[in-house]
């Protein structure tokens, strides 16, 4: 899916959280959303899904439609949002927690148009294995990789991530944004973590109360004194030996010095 954000803005208790933000993430690539906590992230996640409403500005997909515009259920088969700490607390099984997915593709009879989208969405999060369980009794990880199964489930043409690696392990961190990268969705993931953005994402945008501070390849972006500027910290910045990208070697904080 084509995405443009057009002079993005939007006030929460009476502040600009998300100010004037111009930005095309590449269409069918992994996009990461940066910035230190507060900076909007989560804020300009829920716009672009459709979740809130801009004060000014818009959020236009394909060939200029504004999200807001779309009828509900296509905006609900096109565009999934993994929300952070999704939680769920009705006694269902992980089979079921994923089939919530496929609510935008249910007939009036209540059948799924495609009932091997579920199986399929449980294998690619690497969840197969808890299709039985009780969703209650999962671990943090197992669960995010669920959650992850039921926007994929939703097969959606934007894919909208807030910290999808939390609670995973390394090995579960890396698999999740691999694949997420060879989906060939346009996808969009707040990361806190700027190595794992600088290995996977094809571009980068990063976000300082509200505005956005820098946009392109992790390459370009992810420099000393941007780190420096937005996240207060001293950094070197390595060349990956296999893989050329940014490896970014943080420094110590000086004592008694505050960012
Ligand atoms: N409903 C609300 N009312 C008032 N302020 C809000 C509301 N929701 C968020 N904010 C504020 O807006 C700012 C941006 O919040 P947001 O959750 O978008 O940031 P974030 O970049 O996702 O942060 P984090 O990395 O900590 O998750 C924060 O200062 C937050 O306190």
């Amino acid at each position: 899916m084509e995405l443009t954000l057009d002079r993005l803005s939007a006030r929460l208790g009476g502040r600009w959280v998300v100010d004037g933000i111009d930005a095309t993430p590449p269409a069918g690539r992994l996009t990461g959303l940066l910035g230190p906590n507060g900076a909007g992230k989560t804020t300009l996640l829920r716009l672009v899904a459709g979740v809130l409403s801009p004060e000014r500005g818009a959020v236009l997909v394909d060939d200029g439609t504004a999200v807001h515009d779309l009828p509900r259920r296509t905006r609900a088969r096109r565009i999934a949002l993994l929300e952070q700490e999704s939680t769920s607390t009705a006694p269902l099984t992980v089979r079921e927690v994923v089939a919530l997915g496929r609510i935008p593709y249910r007939t009036l009879w209540g059948r799924d148009e495609d009932d091997g989208a579920v199986d399929r969405a449980l294998a690619s999060a690497q969840a197969a294995e808890l299709a039985d369980r009780a969703w209650s009794t999962l671990s943090g990880g197992e669960r995010q990789r669920v959650h992850v199964a039921r926007a994929l489930a939703q097969e959606p043409d934007l894919l909208l991530l807030d910290e999808p690696t939390n609670h995973l392990d390394v090995s579960a961190q890396l698999s999740l944004l691999a694949f997420v990268r060879d989906l060939g969705t346009t996808t969009v993931a707040a990361l806190h973590d700027l190595n794992l953005a600088a290995a996977f994402c094809e571009h980068v945008l990063v976000l300082s109360q509200g505005r956005l501070a820098a946009a392109g390849h992790p390459r370009e972006v992810l420099r000393p004194p941007l780190l420096r500027e937005v996240y207060g910290v001293e950094a070197d910045v390595l060349e990956h030996p296999r893989t050329g990208r940014p490896v970014i070697a943080f420094h110590e904080p000086a004592r008694g010095v505050s960012a």
